[in-house]
């Protein structure tokens, strides 16, 4: 095994992410004794290292963290700040300075995909890329074309082994459980195929909007920012046959497998809406056709799961905010299939619903369901960019995106990215266009 990092440098360390995932991971990695004596923030803001540990502490108290002070005194100390243009190389002959006793920095790319670029050449530039570790965010590129491109450009400066694609879903707990529950219950895998099953059903709702990101998000959209990536992600750990054993290689080949047997998507069968008041937002280009929801219907084309359709849904300014898979089997009656439902959110836990005798004298039926929430029976669950951060750092990937399945996941989404018209409106806090509950006949 590689050596665990021994420094940590945050590229946009003033931006959104940083903020609500990275230094609330910081923090309890350092209450855990696992963050580095060295934490430097990068950007072109000229912040000092009072104002990025005011940041710090703003973005822990935000993330609903109970602060003890001791702990974040750790932190704070261990933090410090490098300004300067992403593209000027004296900016990372500061950065190499400030590393120059660092055997294997980590460096993370908490910057949009255009400065990717100017940031791995500097790097490069300062010699830096030859012992570092990088860890780059999702999506990886715009399209197809773009994400070979990317590949190129980290293949060119770091090892395979030292880049690590984060996407933030494999790094949660329940997420992660998917594959276990399913071929650890020998009850379930009998059941886990087109014989039994009517329906697949992946849905990652958010009730807020692009919460000031509207800049950002009108490039993006929600197929780009979680269909391709997150929701995909999850429909893989559904569908994939069991791994031929247990290494890294073996669960990669069976992931990357199952997504190649799923058809590209259709633009036929693909319903895109946009909440209304999106285009008055800061940052949306006039008459933008970028979809803030996306329902759509996938197919995989194998023996296990020919004639089941995976319905998938993701939107913004949704009634709840609620990640949910819903496995509908197939009923002895139409409407009294069991549906076994896997919360994957912060409020994560399982469920199955089952018929049983309604009391009365009649011997008819009532569905109820068998329910298990995790905070009534497990430990506590940590955050996922806390265990991927803990991971990179140790040089550990399983938790981490595969370039194989990535290319898949874009080959899937390729013929409904950029569609120039067809987003419907649909009103702050609904479950989208009503065409979207007709695609599924209903969500359950
Ligand atoms: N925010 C989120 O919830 C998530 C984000 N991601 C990914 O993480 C990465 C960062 O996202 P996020 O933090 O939201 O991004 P931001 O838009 O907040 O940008 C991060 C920082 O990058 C710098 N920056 C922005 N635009 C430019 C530019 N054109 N040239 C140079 N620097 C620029 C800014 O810092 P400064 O100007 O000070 O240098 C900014 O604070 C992206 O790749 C995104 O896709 C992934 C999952 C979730
Ligand atoms: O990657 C992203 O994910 C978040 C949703 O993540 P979750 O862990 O809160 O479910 C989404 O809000 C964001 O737009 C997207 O970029």
């Amino acid at each position: 095994m590689d050596v665990r990092s021994d420094a940590v440098v945050l590229f946009g360390v003033t931006g959104d992410l940083v903020s609500k995932k990275l230094f609330p991971a910081l923090y309890e990695l350092t209450r855990r004794g696992r963050v580095p004596a060295t934490v430097i923030g990068f950007a072109r803001s000229p912040w000092d290292q009072q104002q990025l540990v005011t940041a710090a502490r703003k973005s822990v108290t935000e993330a609903g963290i109970d602060v003890d002070e001791d702990v974040f005194e750790d932190l704070a100390g261990r933090l410090s700040m490098i300004s300067g243009d992403y593209a000027d190389p004296e900016t990372y002959a500061r950065l190499a300075d400030a590393l120059a006793g660092a055997e294997r920095p980590l460096f993370y790319f908490a910057i949009p995909p255009a400065v990717f670029d100017a940031v791995v050449e500097g790097l490069k530039g300062a010699g830096l890329a030859d012992r570092g570790r990088v860890v780059v965010e999702k999506p990886f590129g715009h399209d197809l074309a773009s994400s070979h491109e990317l590949a190129a450009t980290l293949r060119g400066a770091f090892a395979p082994e030292r880049t690590f694609r984060i996407d933030h879903y494999l790094g949660k707990e329940p997420v992660e459980g998917i594959t276990l529950f399913r071929f650890a219950n020998a009850v379930f895998e009998p059941l886990w195929n087109r014989e039994h099953i009517a329906s697949v059903q992946v849905t990652v709702a958010e009730k807020f909007s692009t919460q000031g990101r509207a800049g950002f998000y009108d490039k993006v959209g929600a197929t780009r920012d979680v269909l391709q990536n997150h929701i995909l992600q999850v429909v893989a750990l559904l569908a994939m046959e069991e791994p031929a054993d247990d290494t890294q290689e073996a669960f990669q080949a069976a992931e990357a497998a199952v997504l190649r047997q799923a058809a590209a998507l259709s633009p036929e069968t693909t319903v895109r809406g946009q909440y209304e008041g999106y285009r008055d937002e800061p940052g949306v280009a006039t008459g933008s056709q970028t979809e803030t929801f996306v329902a759509t219907r996938l197919t995989v084309d194998n023996e296990r799961w020919a004639g089941v359709p995976f319905y998938l849904r993701t939107g913004k300014s949704m009634p709840v905010t609620s990640t949910e898979v819903v496995v509908e089997f197939k009923g002895a009656k139409p409407g009294t299939g069991n549906l076994l439902r896997f919360q994957l959110g912060k409020k994560d836990g399982i469920s199955l619903t089952v018929q049983v005798k309604r009391p009365g004298a009649d011997v008819t039926a009532q569905t109820v369901s068998l329910a298990v929430d995790f905070d009534d029976v497990l430990e506590p669950r940590r955050e996922a960019y806390e265990r991927l951060l803990d991971d990179a750092m140790d040089g550990e990937h399983l938790r981490f995106a595969r370039e194989q399945a990535i290319e898949q996941e874009w080959r899937i989404v390729e013929p409904i990215l950029d569609l120039e018209s067809g987003v419907l409106a649909y009103p702050q806090g609904s479950w989208g266009p009503d065409e979207a509950d007709a695609l599924a006949g209903g969500w359950a």
